[in-house]
């Protein structure tokens, strides 16, 4: 690995009001490359990653993307660094069109000669959601909704992109549009924090991974470790 990361995260502790959820996770991304986050329900995924956008407030650790410390950032301000989030259940405005969802989250001139992703752009990478654009998101298939999420993240202009579950409810042949679109953001350059249950899909994908359980970090290797050890993943995940 490069010696600057991406993003590096050391040491994140993360409690909900008395509950202490994430236990001293570190974890980092290369520019470029994709890093699953794997573990079963509960295991404290969602809850990294929302530490990492900056949504939850109560946790410790460090956080550098690019070698700067975002560690004490609001969730504006880390989207502004670079760090942009594709959240759980794709939380999109349902009454807004499309075009609007992306105005709403567009970055108009970000930083450190960093470049916005135009409509145009996110209409190259997603031609439905062209076909779609003056919509209301909430009429929208899973599929379509779910490319709005990824398109609303991309005109923040980010560098390190945080997917929690984008393939959740989708039907197979959108799940592998969704693994494409995925591998061409890392072929633009983009890193990625992947979380997933579809295990196949995020090892296909994914370059590194880490596996956590109960809050701790129990496994890390590249993903092909794991595809020529299935048992090493079942161990953790009771998947078959
Ligand atoms: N708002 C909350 N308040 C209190 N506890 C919470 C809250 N959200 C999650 N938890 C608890 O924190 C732990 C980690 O949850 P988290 O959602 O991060 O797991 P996950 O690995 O993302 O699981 P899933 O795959 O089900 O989304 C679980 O025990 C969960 O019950």
């Amino acid at each position: 690995m490069p010696s600057e990361a991406a993003l590096s995260l050391s040491a994140l502790n993360a409690f909900y009001g008395d509950s202490h959820i994430l236990h001293d996770v570190s974890l980092e991304v290369a520019p470029g490359r994709i890093l699953a986050l794997l573990g079963r329900n509960g295991a404290g995924k969602t809850t990294c990653m929302n530490a990492l956008a900056g949504l939850l407030t109560s946790r410790t650790g460090r956080i550098l993307l690019n070698g700067r410390d975002i560690s004490g950032f609001s969730p504006e301000a880390i989207c502004r660094a670079g760090l942009a989030l594709v959240p759980q259940g794709r939380r999109i405005f349902r009454s807004l069109s499309v075009e609007e969802n992306l105005a709403v989250a567009r970055c108009p001139s970000p930083p450190d000669g960093r470049v916005a992703w135009t409509d145009e752009d996110i209409y190259g990478l997603f031609p439905r959601l062209r076909e779609r654009r003056r919509h209301p998101a909430g009429l929208m298939s899973g599929g379509e909704q779910q490319m709005l999420a990824i398109g609303r993240a991309l005109v923040t202009a980010p560098r390190v992109l945080l997917m929690d579950e984008p393939t959740e409810g989708l039907a197979p042949q959108i799940v592998a549009e969704v693994g494409g679109i995925v591998g061409r953001l890392r072929a633009a350059g983009l890193s990625v924090i992947l979380v997933e249950q579809h295990m196949a899909f995020a090892l296909k994908l994914a370059d590194e991974v880490v596996v956590i359980s109960t809050g701790r970090v129990v496994d890390r290797a590249p993903a092909s470790a794991f595809q020529a050890d299935p048992a090493r993943l079942e161990e953790h995940l009771g998947v078959h």
